[in-house]
């Protein structure tokens, strides 16, 4: 218990007094005011030259009157202002030691980081976004190895297929294997022949009734217009006329 009460020339709370039990001194602490619980213990440890004591009546005379005027029977008010104060000069002391211990490290790793950044002088202090880069990098340097699959490697998928379909058809184009771009594709090379022999069957097919009545036709007339030119000539007429007329005469005559 003792070994937590601090010292308080001025106004302590608490006393220590010698107390002789069955022969033997003890040293006994006594509340001789009321105080909170969890407040600063104090004590008078005597007139020493105690090094915090010569601290102490410059720094309480500061901050007692100015900031708590009210509380000038509050020795646990000065005792806590006391270290705040006394926490200051630490530091100053040794800037790099306990004191800025925390605001060291913190710094520390800000500056390691920061380097991180420099390689990427726009990320200083987006640390996210240099991690960000580093795998897109990465990324990178995967698609270069394979530079038409980077990034289309769906489209270089859906090559791979048309590419590997033409040659099945080519190959087999009747196969069972290549049976759509197969049978697409065949179909289309029948058809086209379909229609090359078709225009000329029907074409031909038209034509050649068409153009067998006409042949017809015309050697019916061709024969015709010989025996009806025979026929209409009065020529011919004329002769055959004179003929029977010879033959009249002639069985007339005799
Ligand atoms: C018995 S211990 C008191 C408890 C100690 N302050 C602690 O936190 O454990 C005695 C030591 O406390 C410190 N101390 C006691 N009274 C003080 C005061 N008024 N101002 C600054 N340090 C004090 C000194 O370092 C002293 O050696």
């Amino acid at each position: 218990m003792g070994r937590l009460v601090n010292d308080k020339h001025n106004s302590p709370n608490c006393r220590m007094k010698k107390v002789i039990v069955d022969g033997e001194p003890h040293l006994c602490l006594f509340a001789i005011k009321d105080f909170e619980a969890e407040s600063e213990i104090t004590c008078d440890y005597g007139d020493s030259q105690w090094p915090w004591r010569a601290m102490t009546p410059n720094i309480e005379m500061q901050p007692e009157p100015s900031e708590q005027p009210e509380d000038s029977g509050n020795s646990t008010a000065s005792f806590q202002q006391t270290p705040n104060i006394e926490m200051q000069p630490e530091p100053s002391e040794q800037p790099e030691d306990s004191g800025n211990a925390t605001a060291s490290f913190q710094q520390t790793p800000n500056i390691e980081m920061q380097p991180e950044p420099s390689e990427q002088p726009e990320d200083s202090g987006n640390a996210t976004a240099s991690f960000q880069q580093t795998p897109n990098i990465e990324m990178q340097p995967e698609p270069s190895e394979q530079p038409e699959d980077s990034g289309n490697a769906t489209a270089s998928f859906q090559q791979t297929p048309n590419i590997e379909m033409q040659p099945e058809p080519s190959e087999q184009p009747e196969d069972s294997g290549n049976s759509t771009a197969s049978f697409q594709q065949t179909p289309n090379i029948e058809m086209q022949p379909e229609p090359s022999e078709q225009p000329e069957d029907s074409g031909n097919a038209t034509a050649s009734f068409q153009q067998t009545p006409n042949i017809e036709m015309q050697s019916e007339p061709s024969e015709q217009p010989q025996d009806y030119g025979k026929i209409s000539n009065s020529k011919n007429l004329k002769k055959i006329s004179n003929s029977t007329q010879v033959q009249e005469l002639r069985l007339v005559g005799p």
